[in-house]
């Protein structure tokens, strides 16, 4: 069984990760297994900057491969808000729900028609001595009025895709994880987690 750190302290994440990663016999640990992995400061004005501050981070102190995934909402009718912020959109000590009532607030006047949104996530791979890269995934939706459904994690409960009829918190993981932006990231990496990782960088 090899083996892929995932630089993330989101429980979410982590169970996504877990689920896309398994059927290739690769096992993924994140920074929920290191309780002492500090906290990387997400300083960076885009995706890309805050995914490649948290895998080289974590990469230079495990001296291991790491891939992180920095991710979010951008919603068109609120400027691209609330974009990098999107995991402290409502304040650092507030939750998921916070995050979402307040977005619904300032859509309240928002009619359907320009209630479009994306969902944008960006992974770096970092492995030591070698040049990170990125590969980004995006998935097109829409803001609901009110939250739909109990799966998923973050704003999952008020994005709606249109081509499957249900929010992203309707859907199961399995189905998520083939449209969305995180999944479609993965797909990108598909052949280096399937080459280069399985030869050279895992552990196992
Ligand atoms: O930095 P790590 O430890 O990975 O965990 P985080 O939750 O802080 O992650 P980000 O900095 O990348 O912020 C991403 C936020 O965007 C939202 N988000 C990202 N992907 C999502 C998804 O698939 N479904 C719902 N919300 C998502 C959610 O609010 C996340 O907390
Ligand atoms: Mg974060």
């Amino acid at each position: 069984m090899k083996e892929i750190i995932i630089a993330t302290k989101n429980p979410g994440k982590a169970k996504e990760f877990k689920k896309i990663f398994d059927p290739y016999g690769i096992q993924v640990k994140t920074l929920l297994d290191f309780p002492n992995a500090p906290d990387i400061e997400e300083t960076g004005k885009t995706f890309r900057e805050n995914a490649i501050l948290k895998a080289e981070g974590i990469a230079k102190l495990l001296q291991r491969p790491v891939i992180a995934d920095d991710s979010g909402l951008t919603i068109d009718a609120l400027d691209g808000r609330p974009g990098v912020y999107s995991a402290r959109y409502a304040g650092e000590n507030k939750n998921d729900n916070d995050n979402i009532e307040k977005v619904l607030h300032e859509m309240k006047d928002v009619p359907f028609e320009d209630r479009t949104a994306q969902f944008r996530c960006t992974i770096a791979v970092t492995i030591p001595e070698e040049q990170t890269f990125t590969v980004e995934g995006v998935c097109n939706g829409i803001i609901l009025t009110a939250k739909r459904g109990t799966n998923g994690f973050g704003y999952d409960p008020i994005f709606y895709y249109p081509d499957k009829g249900k929010t992203f918190a309707e859907l199961d993981p399995e189905e998520k994880n083939t449209i969305s932006h995180r999944g479609r990231a993965i797909q990108k990496l598909k052949r280096w987690f399937t080459e280069e990782l399985v030869r050279d960088g895992g552990n196992g």
